[in-house]
């Protein structure tokens, strides 16, 4: 095992994510996607045993709780230029830590929604994002009705002050609940307004320009796969 890492970590073979290097693998190279995906189920994992006081972990325990296969567990990490010690297994604290650091989870995200009906309310009322590093800072709504309501602890702001409340509550991150036919509009302005991170569950393809992260959540899609799976599993001959 080689480390460059001179902290007293290094015996865990982890190396330190320098500034900068977030979301990249050791080495400068981007995480690929499929890896990013599987770094969270670590990262929750790593951040249950905390919860509940483990201090180490071997690669197998910690595959076993991820649900994935130790090899694929031990190539991601690799990724993010850690490597378990044989017999002494990962630090569980320094790897959460590590992960968070490789996935640009230590930076400080606010999260602004736009649209304050059933979605816009529930995720602005999930108590879960803020332990995970999001916090909620604002939402938003054209609907004069809806607009100065409370949900949560925060208050409706009118999306026609979108850019000024962005602004002033430094909102780094957007979520969309909005319906389709208006989706693309606010998305441009949320781009115009310099919040480069967006989610959209709005049932639509958004065009956004290079440089901007759009991730869309599709409920109706997974479901579809999850069928089209179950339907195979229920068809002789077939596996899913
Ligand atoms: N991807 C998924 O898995 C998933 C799941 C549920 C809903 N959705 C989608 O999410 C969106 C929201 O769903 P919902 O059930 O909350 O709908 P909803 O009708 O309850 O809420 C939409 C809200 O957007 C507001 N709105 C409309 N135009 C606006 C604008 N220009 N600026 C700001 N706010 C505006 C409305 O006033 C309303 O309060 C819909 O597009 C729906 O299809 C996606």
């Amino acid at each position: 095992m080689t480390s460059l890492d001179s902290s007293p970590h290094a015996v865990q073979g982890v190396q330190p994510v320098p500034a900068g290097q977030e979301g990249k693998a050791a080495g400068g190279k981007q995480i690929p996607p499929a890896a990013v995906a599987r770094l969270t189920l670590y990262l929750r994992a790593l951040n249950t045993m905390l919860a509940e006081g483990v201090e180490r972990v071997s690669s197998e325990s910690l595959a076993e709780a991820s649900g994935v296969s130790s090899s694929t567990l031990r190539k991601d990490l690799s990724h993010v230029g850690s490597y378990g010690t044989r017999g002494v297994g990962y630090e569980v604290q320094y790897l959460s830590r590590h992960i968070a650091a490789a996935l640009g989870l230590t930076h400080d995200w606010k999260v602004a929604i736009v649209g304050a009906g059933n979605l816009g309310k529930a995720l602005a009322r999930y108590g879960g994002f803020e332990s995970r590093g999001f916090d909620v800072v604002a939402i938003f709504d054209a609907d004069q009705m809806v607009v100065g309501n409370e949900v949560g602890w925060l208050r409706v702001s009118d999306v026609a002050d979108l850019e000024t409340v962005l602004h002033r509550t430094g909102a780094n991150m957007v979520v969309l609940a909005l319906p389709a036919a208006v989706a693309q509009g606010v998305c441009d302005r949320v781009v115009a307004a310099g919040v480069h991170s967006i989610l959209s569950f709005a049932p639509v393809m958004l065009q956004v320009p290079d440089g901007v992260n759009l991730r869309k959540v599709d409920m109706a899609t997974e479901l579809q796969i999850l069928a089209y799976h179950a339907q195979r599993a229920q068809t002789p001959g077939q596996t899913a």
